[in-house]
């Protein structure tokens, strides 16, 4: 816990009076979204977009305002986790199942701070089965059709029934013990008719803050 929030609390320097933030989600996102509420509390003044409806709320019981991204032309700034990240920053994301927004809130920013514990840095991005988020119909057929794609599909579950993305769609864990191409793979899996979006989240990074446990940060980029 001490690494996450070291790494967050790092990440929340950046902000700036005045900047449109993306909120992350997840564990370490929640560190960011904690200091950030306290910031706004001593006066900073922001305003974010969310990658989560949990996200959303936290922001909101912090006095933190939020905004629809429709209503924002360019974010500055995105502080959020990553379940994988490699040498060359490309990350898997969606351990949480946020993925989607997630992507569609990094790719407005203008960069992009991912905020990790020490244990998600990799040499190669896999062994933490890549979430693919899909639409319901037709469920089986689409993880066929990435099964094919060198992975063991499964259909992630909450409470024995199909977990429910905050856009209403399944999320499928992919292994493919070791991601030989990521940005091919991120192309072809979103190719197959079904698929909304995958995990990989490549050249997105823009700063890495890797936190350890005595509480020190190494920031990267
Ligand atoms: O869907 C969830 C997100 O991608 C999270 O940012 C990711 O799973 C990392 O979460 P945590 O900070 O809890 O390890």
């Amino acid at each position: 816990m001490e690494s996450k929030r070291a790494a967050a609390e790092q990440a929340v320097e950046y902000v700036q009076d005045g900047m449109i933030v993306g909120l992350g989600t997840g564990s370490t996102a929640y560190w960011a979204i904690q200091k950030l509420g306290s910031r706004v509390k001593d006066g900073l003044g922001i305003q974010a977009v969310a990658t989560s409806v949990q996200s959303e709320q936290l922001a909101l019981e912090l006095g933190i305002p939020v905004l629809s991204l429709s209503d924002v032309f360019e974010i500055d700034l995105t502080i959020d986790g990553a379940d994988e990240v490699d040498s060359d920053w490309n990350l898997i994301k969606g351990g949480g199942g946020a993925l989607l927004r997630e992507k569609i809130v990094a790719a407005a920013s203008k960069e992009l701070i991912v905020v990790v514990d020490h244990t998600k840095q990799v040499q190669r991005l896999g062994k933490f089965h890549l979430p693919v988020e899909i639409v319901s119909f037709g469920a089986g057929q689409t993880q066929r059709k990435l099964q094919k794609l060198g992975c063991i599909p499964s259909l992630r579950l909450h409470q024995n029934k199909p977990f429910i993305t905050d856009n209403g769609n399944y999320i499928v864990d992919c292994d493919f013990k070791e991601i030989k191409c990521a940005e091919e793979l991120e192309s072809s899996i979103n190719r197959i008719p079904g698929v909304v979006e995958n995990g990989l989240f490549i050249r997105l990074a823009s700063k890495v803050m890797v936190g350890y446990p005595n509480g020190s940060v190494q920031e990267l980029g």
